[in-house]
């Protein structure tokens, strides 16, 4: 302090010089910042940081937000300093290619689960590595007896907690717990036990959209996740959510790595030498090149991403059909008409049927489970979307609740529910709608489980509109007006309440 002269550094520069200097430099960077993509329009904070994005994410409405910027500057809009988001589906083949050089950008990074041992573990969805990719078994009948072993578990606790009681039900919670249950049994042929408990009992469901909602502000500004996060200092103070789901699944593959090496059939698994786990250490065993973390990836990614997304789904489409009871009951004279086998319809009998496609591929356009843009990095040469070019290295992606909903690909009522927009008689505008759907994703790394996926919901959806009456006022939203949706890139749907009647052809009530 001796050594300070008011305005003057002893011997140095002036508080003045330094205020300019800094000044100066402050200039100099934010003019960097704005100059690469200075051509693209979007709202003025996005030209300098990123921080109103996190902003967006923290609100649970990004998606609304995203879609409104749309609306306002195009189909082409600055979102960050260097992250640009599209609106038109036109571009999917550009972003989104089926050959390799544009990878997933950092935005996935932030959705690594991290532990002190082994790091933030790279998973199938949110690995950037363009060839880390697995093999899912090709033939998806054999997981359908496990689909029909949780349906049975499903029909039982709705019939007796429900329709004998007549209490409400809150439908949405138990979707939810089907498709975990479905997941669980074909991943590690256990279901956690969901449906049995009717309740989340250790909290998992919860867990998982924890992590989803501590890492999603994140993703938008990735380089600061590890010094807010994923280091062990943070981690000897704070554990990450996603920390107790990688405990639960490094226990189950230790287990049956375990049975398999005593060769003891697996404690309580129903199908040990079918299940995805089973596949995966098969698969790891015959390719030693394969990382010893691609097993815990794979199962990781099954619990996160395979389970919520077909929840959303299913409890989407249900939603729109109970709300518009005209759709439900064309889709239910489909099912009578095909003779669709009673409880359990079977894949064969339900894959094609056009108006039960219509209405699912309605459900997953309108509220598709993942709902921020799909971030990959422009390789080097750039890229040029809608006449914009893009320079190497922005991050470039369409959000599937924004692509989705685009008008003039999906026409002007593109907000509405009408599975009708989904069938045509020669199939070709059927074919354009698909490819325009950024549900699953697309190119290169579309999802690997959206074949399974459809199988859960194609038979779990018949099988609700079959066994319980929906023809007249029986099945009743109690309140359409509680049914709220959360964005956290995963999207949390609550408060969707049913009362369940029995239709008659159940034989176990
Ligand atoms: C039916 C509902 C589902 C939807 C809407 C859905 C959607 C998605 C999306 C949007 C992605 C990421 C694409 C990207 O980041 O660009 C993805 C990736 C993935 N999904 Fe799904 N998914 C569903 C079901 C499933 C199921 C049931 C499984 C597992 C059996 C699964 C396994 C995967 C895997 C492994 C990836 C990573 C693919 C890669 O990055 O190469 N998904 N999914």
């Amino acid at each position: 302090m001796g050594k300070f002269i008011f305005g003057r550094l002893h011997g140095g520069m002036s508080v003045q010089t330094i205020g300019t200097i800094f000044l100066i430099l402050l200039l100099i960077h934010l003019f960097r910042t704005w100059w690469p993509l200075r051509r693209i329009p979007g709202p003025f904070w996005a030209k300098f940081t990123n921080l109103q994005r996190v902003a967006w994410v923290k609100s649970g409405h990004a998606h609304l937000i995203f879609q409104k910027m749309h609306n306002k500057y195009g189909a082409v809009v600055r979102m960050g300093p260097n992250m640009v988001s599209v609106s038109d589906p036109k571009a999917i083949p550009t972003i989104y290619p089926m050959r390799a050089g544009v990878p997933k950008g950092d935005f996935y990074t932030a959705l690594r689960a991290y532990s002190r041992k082994g790091g933030a573990l790279k998973l199938v969805f949110n690995t950037q590595d363009e060839e880390t990719t697995p093999i899912f078994a090709s033939s998806i009948t054999k997981y359908e007896p496990m689909v029909d072993d949780v349906l049975a578990q499903l029909q039982k606790q709705l019939n007796a907690r429900f329709v004998k009681t007549g209490a409400t039900c809150d439908l949405g919670d138990w979707i939810q717990y089907f498709a975990f249950d479905v997941m669980g049994t074909m991943t590690f042929s256990k279901r956690y036990g969901f449906l049995d408990d009717g309740k989340d009992e250790n909290g998992m469901i919860e867990k998982i959209f924890d992590h989803m909602k501590t890492a999603a502000p994140m993703t938008q500004v990735p380089w600061l996740d590890k010094y807010l996060y994923k280091n062990w200092i943070v981690d000897a103070f704070r554990r990450t959510p996603g920390l107790a789901i990688l405990k639960f699944v490094n226990q189950v593959i230790a287990e049956r790595q375990k049975s398999v090496s005593e060769g003891k059939p697996a404690k309580g698994a129903i199908y040990p030498e079918k299940d995805l786990l089973a596949r995966y250490l098969e698969i790891q065993t015959q390719s030693p090149e394969i990382p010893s973390w691609a097993a815990t990836a794979w199962v990781f990614t099954n619990v996160i991403a395979g389970s919520d997304s077909v929840g959303a789904i299913i409890r989407t489409t249900m939603f729109n059909l109970l709300m518009h009871r005209r759709t439900l009951e064309k889709l239910l004279k489909e099912l009578l008409e095909a003779q669709v086998s009673q409880p359990y319809p079977t894949w064969e009998e339900v894959r094609e049927l056009p108006y039960l496609d219509a209405c699912v591929q309605e459900g997953a356009r309108m509220h598709p489970p993942f709902a921020l843009p799909l971030e990959r990095r422009v390789p080097a040469g750039g890229m040029d979307i809608l006449g914009h070019y893009l320079p190497e290295g922005t991050a470039v992606g369409g959000n599937p609740y924004v692509m989705n909903r685009h008008e003039a690909t999906f026409g002007q009522d593109a907000e509405i529910w009408r599975p009708e927009r989904w069938l045509d008689h020669d199939g070709v505008r059927k074919k354009k709608l698909e490819q325009s759907t950024l549900t699953f994703g697309a190119g290169r790394r579309i999802c690997l489980g959206r074949h399974l996926g459809m199988l859960e919901i194609k038979k779990c959806i018949p099988f609700l509109v079959m066994n319980f009456d929906l023809t007249t006022q029986q099945l009743q939203i109690v309140d359409p007006h509680v049914f709220t949706v959360e964005n956290a890139w995963f999207f949390k749907q609550t408060g969707f309440y049913a009362r369940l009647h029995h239709r008659g052809t159940d034989s176990s009530v």
